[in-house]
């Protein structure tokens, strides 16, 4: 499924964002309060832009009905309130389509398997650590079966095995994935494209090796940095001075 961001503007955070997305991972990066929740909550709607359109192959995302059925949304606003199970919890993924109990059981223990939390199933979802919450929230979104996952910093809480078998899994599905990261190497690692933001602004847009070079890290993230070649895969990580620069 195909995401459009066509000049999408939320007075005095974001201006004038375009961007797309097609069956591929494309990561949007950027300093602390540049614009990328911002920029996300707009293709989940959470937010109705002041200017400016997100298309879901070619139909408004704020004008659709049935959205969920499409998109699912990993943000920092998904937290569950109550005390339901890490099974209730998933569950809730399935509630945007038909209900149909043996599918639905299926795809559910499926998406616990995959973010290995099937010995979670039946523990209270508030009693899970960080770390363990931020999988079963991966397994609620799996769940639903979307066209388009849209991420806000997935790898939260997670250590590093899981934080790679996570975005491992999310390039795995063959969906859409828009996905705001903080790592830049893993930016780097698991994203086709990458987008650039500063200050409400698209600065850059690109392959990980074109857009993650030391005159971009500088400018917008004020620190040095030096390129090196992951030795096995070959994609682009970064090495950084402790100094930041002016
Ligand atoms: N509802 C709001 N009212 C006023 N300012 C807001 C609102 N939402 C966001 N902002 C401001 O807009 C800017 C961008 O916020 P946003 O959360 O999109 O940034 P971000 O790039 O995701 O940041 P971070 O990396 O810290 O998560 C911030 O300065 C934030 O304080």
């Amino acid at each position: 499924m195909r995401v459009e961001l066509h000049d999408v503007t939320v007075q005095g955070i974001i201006a004038g964002i375009s961007l797309h997305a097609e069956n591929e991972v494309v990561g949007i990066i950027g300093p602390n309060g540049s614009g990328k929740s911002t920029t996300l909550r707009c293709v989940y709607r959470a937010l109705q832009p002041d200017a400016g359109a997100v298309l879901l192959d070619g139909t408004n995302v704020h004008k659709r009905q049935d959205v969920a059925r499409d998109l699912a949304a990993l943000t920092q606003e998904s937290q569950v309130e109550f005390d339901f199970t890490v099974t209730e919890v998933v569950e809730m993924g399935r509630l945007p389509h038909d209900r149909d109990p043996a599918r639905d059981s299926a795809v559910v223990a499926a998406a616990l398997a995959t973010v290995d939390v099937t010995h979670l199933a039946s523990r209270s979802f508030l009693s899970l650590s960080g770390g363990e919450r931020q999988r079963v929230l991966i397994a609620r979104a799996i769940a639903q079966e979307p066209r388009v996952l849209v991420l806000d910093e997935p790898t939260n809480h997670l250590d590093i095995r899981h934080q790679l078998d996570v975005l491992r899994l999310t390039r795995g599905l063959g969906v859409t994935v828009l996905t705001v990261l903080h790592d830049l190497n893993l930016a780097a690692s698991c994203c086709d494209r990458l987008h650039v933001l500063d200050s409400g602004r698209l600065v850059a847009s690109g392959p990980p090796e074109e857009v993650l070079v030391p005159e971009l890290i500088a400018e917008v993230f004020h620190v040095t940095a030096h390129v090196v070649r992951h030795p096995t895969t070959g994609v682009p990580q970064l090495l950084f001075d402790q100094e930041v620069t002016p």
